[in-house]
């Protein structure tokens, strides 16, 4: 299990959801969510395919808008912004997209820079590269600045992302599946990279997955989403002492380490 993070303060609440509703016509996908998001604390959201998670982290970056419900991010009302003010929201919650998301016409250094020329212009191009090789050391990539994305190995895509999405220094991260699709090798690296960045940069951040070592390792709490509710909050071990059906599930087609 994931050590004790001193960091987290248990006083203050980054994300705050209360009684979330979503659907799609007939589709009820989430049907009163509650969670509350701690600064400095991971939050890894499991749930089986197609249980919702992608929707709750586009909700609570604004990118889908819910039937019912209340989503306070930053203490702003997420579904009452309007477009300028989700786009200032949206500076401070960093998305991590599943495919790392890169310009595949521009170099890593290119794709790096893309996210503040246009959110932050201003910024001079010698404060702009020392931005750019701090994100790059801290995803440990430096040496790539001059690639093509098409030259990189999926775990360092993933790298990439996460770098991108840094670089505007959010104080909220929301890791989509961070780990589909990888050896497991380069999952420990991602997983621990995600608590590197936890503790680095001092984000708070939720995590979704169906991969229960990343839950385990990056967790400091774990929410269980199933036919739209959490069955289980808590950390790891409290969770899957439960002796729920879907939790044995888990158990049964994942590789623990
Ligand atoms: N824009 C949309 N329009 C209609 N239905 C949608 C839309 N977005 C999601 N859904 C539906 O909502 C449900 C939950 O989707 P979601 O992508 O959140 O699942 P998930 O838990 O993230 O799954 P996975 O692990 O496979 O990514 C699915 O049935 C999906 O088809």
């Amino acid at each position: 299990m994931k050590p004790f993070t001193p960091e987290i303060d248990w006083n203050e609440t980054v994300i705050s959801i209360r009684g979330l509703y979503k659907s799609f016509g007939e589709n009820h996908v989430l049907r009163g969510v509650d969670l509350d998001l701690h600064k400095g604390e991971n939050i890894v959201v499991l749930g089986r395919s197609g249980t919702g998670k992608s929707v709750l982290i586009k909700i609570i970056a604004g990118l889908l808008k819910p039937d019912a419900g209340t989503v306070n991010v930053l203490g702003e009302e997420v579904p009452t912004l309007n477009s300028r003010e989700l786009r200032d929201l949206r500076l401070k919650v960093g998305f991590c997209f599943q495919h790392g998301a890169l310009y595949d016409s521009m170099t890593v250094g290119e794709n790096l820079a893309f996210p503040l020329i246009r959110n932050q212009p201003s910024i001079r191009k010698d404060q702009r590269d020392k931005m750019i090789d701090i994100v790059l050391d801290a995803v440990g990539l430096s040496q790539t600045i001059d690639q093509m994305p098409s030259e990189l190995s999926g775990g360092q895509r993933k790298r990439i992302g996460i770098a991108r999405t840094l670089i505007l220094r959010p104080s909220i991260m929301l890791y989509d599946e961070p780990t589909a699709g990888l050896d497991p090798i380069t999952c420990t690296e991602i997983n621990d990279l995600i608590n590197e960045v936890q503790k680095r940069f001092k984000t708070s951040s939720i995590i979704i997955t169906h991969d229960l070592t990343c839950a385990k390792v990056t967790g400091d709490n774990i929410a269980v989403l199933k036919e739209g509710q959490f069955i289980q909050k808590g950390s790891f071990d409290d969770v899957f002492r439960s002796n729920d059906d879907l939790i044995k599930e888990f158990y049964d087609y994942n590789f623990i380490q």
